[in-house]
């Protein structure tokens, strides 16, 4: 038997990917570093074992596979990426795609694309969202690279991928680091997403006093309407699991620190970058390394004592809770597509908004009923149009941005944190005053650093009259 793809890396994400290929009919070499673990993948695999032909060296790998051969790494990003493609090289004939499916930097991905330019290879840097159950039976993917070596593999890509209304959840989104990008950003906005709802959860906690079990059935109501979402039904099911060893709920015994592995932080500096706000998400980003600092907070804490105050538990809270949610996600999305629209123009990509919009809506980690209406909002819209201004955002946005001001201002007067959810408001009303105060701070810069300003009456550049002279 000769393999139709290969798979390096059995990991989380590897074995689960291979599994679902191999599902789909296509038959599959699979290769892993410590070849240990092929062996019990292969043991584990059942009747898929008959699509699947484990190797335990690279050269036979590479001769497993029919060519021109698509090569799949999911393995982790950085500097594995670069050394496995350097192992493979000399192994590799004209014509065969090397596919980085892993969290790679898409910068690293452009620079890969430009080492094996000339070399007969071809690469494609491939997000893919899902976590292990995605990956095992159909996760979202975003393809970047040649349009013709995506051609190549797109029928196994569509046969393993989500469906969402029978469309699959994956799509060539453009040349390069394209797909990376864009994965990067549906990180970016998982760390917006994840943040806020842990900013509700402490409301919930430190503010109205709570237990797990208690707000598990609230994140659970929310699922079944505006808010529905795969991070909302998890939440839910998280706040209502017991932990084996304690009896006590879970939640409660996991240490508050976050770990994170890059694409937030890479989400934050690319917006910093383009100059495009971002603010839900560098907040996440933040408030994870914030929370990596608990001895630190642990001595803050004796400092200033438990600042927490407790808040009257009533339904228009719960209610306000719900569309502070809602308000904050808006801002968010709107933030991360802005800033998918501003690499697009920078990067000549041509980023089909509504379609990454439509590939996220099953499969991914933010999967939720909220991107069919981003779909139908970039349908016929310009890139550049801000979700803030898109009809079908304005009304939900007038709607619930009254009880995002109001969580907002009440967790501020109780000492509760909320700094995505605090962001986004600030961003809203930021972006919504046709007048700022932007006019004070070029008086200032032209006051110290003679670097002029515009005036709302007449055309051209000035100075004020500010009587200082360096002469
Ligand atoms: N887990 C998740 O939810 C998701 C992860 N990803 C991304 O997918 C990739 C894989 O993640 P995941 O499966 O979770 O990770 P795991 O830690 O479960 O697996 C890592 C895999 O990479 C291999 N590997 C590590 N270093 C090297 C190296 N230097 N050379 C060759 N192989 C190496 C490991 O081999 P060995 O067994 O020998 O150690 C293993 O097969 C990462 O880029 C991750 O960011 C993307 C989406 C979701
Ligand atoms: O890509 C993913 C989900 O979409 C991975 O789970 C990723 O690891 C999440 O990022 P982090 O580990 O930084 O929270």
């Amino acid at each position: 038997m000769e393999a139709e793809i290969g798979l390096i890396g059995l990991g989380t994400m590897g074995s689960n990917l291979a599994l679902n290929i191999a599902e789909k009919g296509h038959d599959i070499a699979v290769f892993n570093r410590t070849t240990s673990k092929t062996g019990a993948f292969f043991e584990a695999a059942g009747e898929l074992r008959s699509n699947i032909i484990p190797c335990t060296s690279l050269e036979e790998f590479v001769q497993a596979i029919r060519p021109p051969r698509p090569i799949i790494l999911m393995i982790n990003a950085g500097q594995p990426v670069d050394d496995q493609i350097e192992a493979l090289k000399p192994l590799l004939s004209h014509d065969d795609i090397v596919i980085d499916a892993g969290n790679a930097n898409f910068r690293d991905t452009m620079r890969r694309n430009g080492v094996l330019d000339g070399t007969g290879l071809n690469f494609i840097g491939m997000g893919v969202s899902g976590g292990e159950v995605g990956a095992r039976h159909g996760p979202s993917i975003m393809v970047g690279g040649a349009e013709a070596s995506y051609k190549r593999i797109e029928q196994v890509l569509l046969d393993i991928s989500a469906q969402y209304e029978g469309q699959a959840c994956c799509a060539w989104l453009g040349e390069n680091g394209a797909g990376h990008f864009v994965k990067t950003i549906h990180n970016g906005i998982e760390y917006a997403d994840m943040q806020m709802i842990a900013e509700i959860y402490g409301i919930m906690r430190d503010g109205l006093g709570m237990a797990p079990k208690d707000t598990a059935p609230v994140f659970a109501g929310w699922n079944e309407g505006r808010l529905n979402s795969y991070l909302i039904e998890i939440t839910a099911a998280v706040l209502d699991t017991e932990d084996a060893e304690t009896g006590k709920p879970i939640v409660d015994i996991i240490l508050d620190r976050a770990g994170q592995k890059g694409t937030g932080r890479w989400s934050a500096i690319e917006a910093q970058q383009l100059g495009i706000p971002a603010t839900g998400i560098e907040a996440a980003v933040a408030a994870r390394s914030l929370s990596a600092l608990k001895d630190e907070r642990e001595a803050a804490e004796k400092a200033y004592g438990s600042l927490g105050e407790a808040l009257k538990r009533d339904a228009a809270l719960l209610e306000d809770l719900e569309l502070a949610l809602l308000a904050g996600k808006i801002a968010a999305y709107a933030q991360g597509f802005a800033v998918m629209s501003g690499a697009s123009a920078d990067y000549n990509w041509n980023l089909p908004l509504p379609e990454i919009a439509r590939i996220w809506r099953a499969g991914c980690i933010i999967r939720s009923q909220f991107l069919s209406t981003i779909a139908d909002a970039f349908e016929g819209a310009d890139k550049e149009t801000n979700l803030l201004v898109v009809p079908a955002f304005v009304e939900m946005m007038r709607e619930a941005q009254a009880g995002l001001r109001r969580v907002v201002a009440r967790a501020a007067a109780a000492g509760l944190p909320v700094p995505a959810l605090s962001s986004a408001l600030s961003y809203f009303d930021m972006y919504r005053q046709g007048r700022g105060t932007a006019n004070l701070i070029q008086g200032q810069r032209d006051y110290f650093g003679a670097h002029s300003f515009e005036r709302i009456d007449k055309p051209g550049a000035f100075h004020g009259p500010w009587g200082i002279s360096a002469i």
